[in-house]
Order: C-alpha cells, then sequence, then structure tokens
C-alpha cells in the first residue's frame, strides 16, 4: 500500500528491544502491549501507584492533539516507553509515552474508494520490531516499530464486496489475526491469520460455514455466501488450549425469515485452534439472528463456579442481546452453558434454557419481511462495541451499558448486490421508552454469584466508555456526552475522580508505567455510533445533543509529591 511516514524526532526511537511472545502471554506490569492488554481480554493493570487514596490528585502530564475528528476509539498501547494510538482518517501515531513527543506518524494511502460506514479503527498489535495495523480498506499492514516504515502490507478482503477493517489485530502464536467488517453489505465473514514475519496467509476460516462444513445445514440454499458474520472486535486467546476467541456479527440480511435457520456462527462466540483456524467449538447467542445484534464482543476469560459450584475455565460476555452469559470452556473446544441473566431490560427474549442457554423469542417483537415490529434493547444493544473489564481484586465484571432504548424496524425484501447495503428495512427508528429515567450505566456483577453489586447510572446520557480496572481499587472510563473521563472506586462505583475533556470519550483508556511513574492514557474524540445514539437521546430528553469532536490523546499522573504524601 506505502502509506507515508511524518517523522518528527530525528533520533527516533533508539532502545526498542524486540517484543517476545512472552511478553504477550505475561506482561510486564507497567507495559499495556495489546487491545484489552492481556490475553484473557480482562483490561486490568495490576499498577497501583495510582489509587483510591490520591486519585482525586490526578492531573494531565501531557496531551497530543491528533487533528482529525470522528470516533477515537483505539487504546493507547504502550511498551519499551513508546506509545502506539491509531486515529480515524488512517493514522498510526508513536510517542513517547512520559513526554508526549512524536516519533513518527503513519497515514495509510487509501486511494480505493473504501466503505463509508463506521470511520474509526480500535488500535494495533506489537510482536518482534514490529507494529500491526488493519487499515480500512482491509489491508493488514506491518510497521517498523522505530520508524514507522512499512515492512509488508496484504489485502485480506475485497473492498468492491464492502469489506472493511476497524479493528485491533491479535498477534497470538507467532501470527497476526484480524476479522472483518461489512455485515449490513452481505459479506461472508471470516477470521484470517498472517505470519507475523512475512505477512503470508497462514489460515482463514468463514464465520458462515459453507453447506458441506459442520453447521451449513443451518442455512438455506446459496444464502451461506451472503450471510454477513462479520468479525470486528479482537478475540481473545487461552495460550494454554490455543484456542482463540472470536465474535461473530449479525446475520445477513437483517430480517430472518429470508434465511430460515439457526444461521451458524452468526451471533455466537467461537473457539478457533490458533494453529489452523479450525472452529473447535461455539455457542450462539440469537439463533435465526433478526436484530442486528452482532456479538463481536470476546468473552473475557476467567476462573468461575459451574452449575455444580466447581470452579472452572469460563468466560463471559454482556451481549448486545441484553444477557450477561456465564460459559465454560473446554480444552478440546466445546463451549458449555452455565447461565445467563438480564443486565438491561429486554422484550424479545422471554425464556433461557437451563440445560443449553438456547433462547426463546416472543414472536410478536422479531423483526420480519412485511412488518413493524418494535424490540428491545435497540438495534446497538444492553452494550455495543465498548470493552468490559474484570478486576481479580474485586470478582467484578464492569459493564458499559445502555437501557431503555427501543428499535422500530419494518422489514423489507431485498436484492444482493455487491457492495451495496443488504440490510432489508424499509424504516428504522430509534425510540426511548416513556418511563426512562437513565440510559447508560456502569454496572458492576459478581461473576461467581450472578449478581449486581452496583451500578452507577447517567440519567441523560447514553454510555459509550470501554472500561479499565486497576490494582489501585479503580476503574476509568468515560463514554457519556458531558466528557467526562472519570475514576471510580471499583468496590462499590463512587465516582473519585472526574475530568470534563475536550471531547466525548469513547477512547479504550489504558495505563502503564514509565521509569517507575504510573501513568493512566485516554484518547477523547466522539463519533460513529455513539453521536447517532446520542442525537436520539437528547431530543426524547430535550437536550442540547451538541458533543464537540476532534481527537486527543490525553495521558494523566499524580505528581510526585502527591505519590508520596499518599504513602
Ligand atoms: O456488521 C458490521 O460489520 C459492523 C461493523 C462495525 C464496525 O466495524 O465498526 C459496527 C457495526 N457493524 C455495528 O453494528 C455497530 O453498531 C457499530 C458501532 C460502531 C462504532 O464504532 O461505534 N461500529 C459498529
Ligand atoms: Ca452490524
Amino acid at each position: 500500500m506505502l502509506g507515508a511516514v511524518y517523522a518528527q524526532d530525528s533520533f527516533g526511537i533508539t532502545d526498542y528491544p524486540p517484543i517476545t511472545e512472552d511478553q504477550l502471554v505475561n506482561p510486564a506490569p507497567g507495559d499495556w502491549p495489546m487491545y484489552r492488554r492481556t490475553y484473557d481480554g480482562q483490561g486490568y493493570s495490576p499498577l497501583d501507584q495510582i489509587n483510591k487514596d490520591n486519585v482525586a490528585q490526578l492531573v494531565p502530564a501531557w496531551s497530543y492533539s491528533t487533528g482529525v475528528v470522528e470516533g477515537h476509539e483505539s487504546p493507547p498501547v504502550v511498551v519499551n516507553g513508546v506509545m502506539f494510538v491509531t486515529t480515524p482518517e488512517h493514522h498510526v501515531f508513536a510517542l513517547n509515552a512520559a513526554t508526549g513527543q512524536l516519533y513518527w506518524k503513519y497515514t495509510a494511502d487509501i486511494t480505493e474508494n473504501t466503505n463509508p460506514s463506521h470511520p474509526t479503527n480500535r488500535g494495533v498489535a506489537v510482536l518482534g520490531d514490529k507494529v500491526f495495523y488493519a487499515a480500512h480498506d482491509a489491508t493488514l499492514v506491518a510497521l517498523d516499530a522505530k520508524t514507522g516504515e512499512e515492512v509488508w502490507s496484504t489485502e485480506v478482503a475485497n473492498v468492491d464486496e464492502a469489506y472493511y477493517m476497524t479493528l485491533a489485530p491479535l498477534v497470538a502464536d507467532g501470527k497476526v489475526l484480524i476479522g472483518v467488517s461489512g455485515g449490513e453489505y452481505g459479506i461472508r465473514g471470516f477470521v484470517a491469520a498472517y505470519d507475523a514475519e512475512t505477512g503470508e496467509e497462514a489460515w482463514k476460516t468463514y464465520t458462515i460455514p459453507a453447506p458441506d462444513e459442520p453447521g451449513g445445514d443451518t442455512w438455506p440454499a446459496g444464502a451461506y455466501v451472503t450471510g454477513a458474520g462479520s468479525t470486528w472486535s479482537t478475540g481473545n486467546y487461552d495460550p494454554e488450549s490455543k484456542l482463540v476467541y472470536w465474535g461473530v456479527g449479525n446475520a445477513g440480511p437483517w430480517m430472518g425469515d429470508q434465511r430460515p435457520g439457526d444461521n451458524l456462527y452468526t451471533a455466537s462466540t467461537i473457539a478457533l485452534d490458533v494453529e489452523t483456524g479450525e472452529i473447535k467449538g461455539h455457542f450462539q447467542y440469537s439463533h435465526n439472528e433478526s436484530f442486528d445484534w452482532d456479538e463481536v464482543t470476546a468473552p473475557i476469560l476467567v476462573d468461575l463456579p459451574n452449575k455444580d459450584g466447581e470452579t472452572v475455565k469460563g468466560l463471559v460476555n454482556p451481549t448486545r442481546s441484553g444477557i450477561l452469559w456465564a460459559l465454560e470452556r473446554t480444552s478440546e473446544g466445546p463451549i458449555n452453558f452455565i447461565w445467563g441473566e438480564k443486565y438491561v431490560p429486554g422484550d424479545v427474549i422471554t425464556d433461557i434454557d437451563a440445560e443449553t442457554g438456547r433462547v426463546s423469542y416472543d414472536e410478536s417483537k422479531k423483526p420480519s419481511t412485511g412488518t413493524t415490529k418494535t424490540y428491545c434493547p435497540s438495534v446497538h444493544g444492553g452494550r455495543d462495541w465498548p470493552s468490559t473489564a474484570y478486576s481479580p481484586d474485586t470478582g467484578l465484571l464492569y459493564i458499559p451499558a445502555n437501557a431503555n432504548m427501543c428499535t422500530e424496524l419494518t422489514g423489507a425484501e431485498v436484492e444482493y448486490e455487491a457492495g451495496q447495503p443488504f440490510i432489508g428495512f424499509d424504516s428504522l427508528e430509534f425510540q426511548v421508552t416513556d418511563d426512562a429515567e437513565y440510559i447508560g450505566s456502569v454496572q458492576a456483577w459478581d461473576v461467581a454469584t450472578g449478581e449486581m453489586k452496583w451500578e452507577h447510572k447517567f440519567p441523560r446520557s447514553g454510555n459509550w466508555g470501554p472500561i479499565l480496572a486497576t490494582g489501585g481499587g479503580l476503574i476509568f472510563s468515560g463514554g457519556t456526552n458531558d466528557r467526562m473521563f472519570r475514576a471510580y472506586d471499583a468496590e462499590n462505583g463512587d465516582v473519585l475522580w472526574e475530568q470534563k475533556l475536550n471531547s466525548g470519550v469513547i477512547g479504550t483508556p489504558s495505563t502503564f508505567e514509565v521509569d517507575g511513574k504510573q501513568y493512566v492514557a485516554v484518547q477523547a474524540g466522539y463519533g460513529v455510533d455513539a453521536v447517532f445514539n446520542n442525537t436520539v437521546i437528547a431530543e426524547h430528553f430535550g437536550i442540547s445533543s451538541d458533543v464537540p469532536q476532534g481527537g486527543v490523546v490525553w495521558v494523566f499522573e499524580v505528581k510526585d509529591g502527591a505519590v508520596a504524601s499518599a504513602e
């Protein structure tokens, strides 16, 4: 592809020891080497220098204006004291994590007419001396970490069929794994792996099986080719079993009566063998998915009790369907149901089978061709893409939730045409329920008991804020329409610190340490579906919908004196 590199610091990055696989399996406490920091997806850092006692004294250490608008969702990834962040408009920035000095900026040369949906990017992956970036035009790029120069690039899918990419790649087992977007365009979704050294394809596994493959009989003849099942959020990984857990999006077209059957593996989590890409297990959250409930977010890997009370290796996932799921993962692959609890109100799912976890629907709520149906939660679900976090200190799972929003959908026939929307509706409307007392919230759930421990509600805002949990007994997140970035007491949800930033904060927060000092980092930069959602909420409550745009990387610290006095 050959993008442009702008190198500001002519001395560049002088000291960048190659990142080993071991550093990814067991990251140094002060590093944030991947999307959720660790392979289990917990979004947890053990750093505790910033804690409940001193977080009130958190102040900006430095900030950096990215120069672009739209949704800044990527976490600042930090290794070797270097921060890598991505932004909309196809930029990757490398900055000195302690000072904010720019080392280099890479801009992908996107000449193709790429899909305008979801103009965002969720970050990089690292291994060795390389940084991996999934560009919007469905090209995977490897950059030299020290210089930002392209080492290799590989076309992973055809943009003419409306494939695009927004996710952070996952490095596992010497390979770079990616997933694709395009679920509203009749793509056939897949997860693919590329050799980290050369960019050569190692395997590619479709999320929609062909007729002769397992699950192929859950589709009517021919429908698998345009069945969607996009994979636009980074998977998690169990290095022991060598299984990758990846989420699969909505089915296409949206109206399930146009493709009778369960339609595997849409709206599912799949377990893939990292060496071969073979699907070894799956759990489907909504069969014959008809709600645009992409279940792309990967479940967090955590130990929890099974139905008999024995501790097992588990998976937890609050899905777009409004159900928080506890599942058991096995080293061979199969995924077993443990329990499912509604974490936001919903009127579609009426029952969950105690044995299998299969849901039952109120058919009067399920969208279909030629009817108008209203259902809750909305198209965006109880939680869209923003990440949950889990703290091993509290045993709590933290969820950025949205309640009391519904969708009214009038279904229609649709013909597949390459590169064009393949949804099938005459109208789509978002509604806030009449009696709604709040929309967004941060929820904390005990994963051992399946009970909500606390909830912090936002009466006049949705919540699109990914969550960071720390060893300092804190969680951090933004997500609201008041431009706040907040620190909460992880035990009880008390807000211990908040700071208005330049824009709404839908960025994924991270924390890291350089030269013995802890920092907390996040990108501000409101955009993508949070804006769309906020407009509906503002209209309902009669408040201003104005959240200014513009990306800024923010890095916070507690000044040295304050750290000392807190100890
Ligand atoms: O089906 C897809 O391929 C696809 C892709 C994306 C994306 O890549 O960001 C989103 C969605 N769907 C989607 O349904 C959705 O609500 C959504 C919100 C956002 C965002 O960044 O705020 N992206 C996406
Ligand atoms: Ca979708």
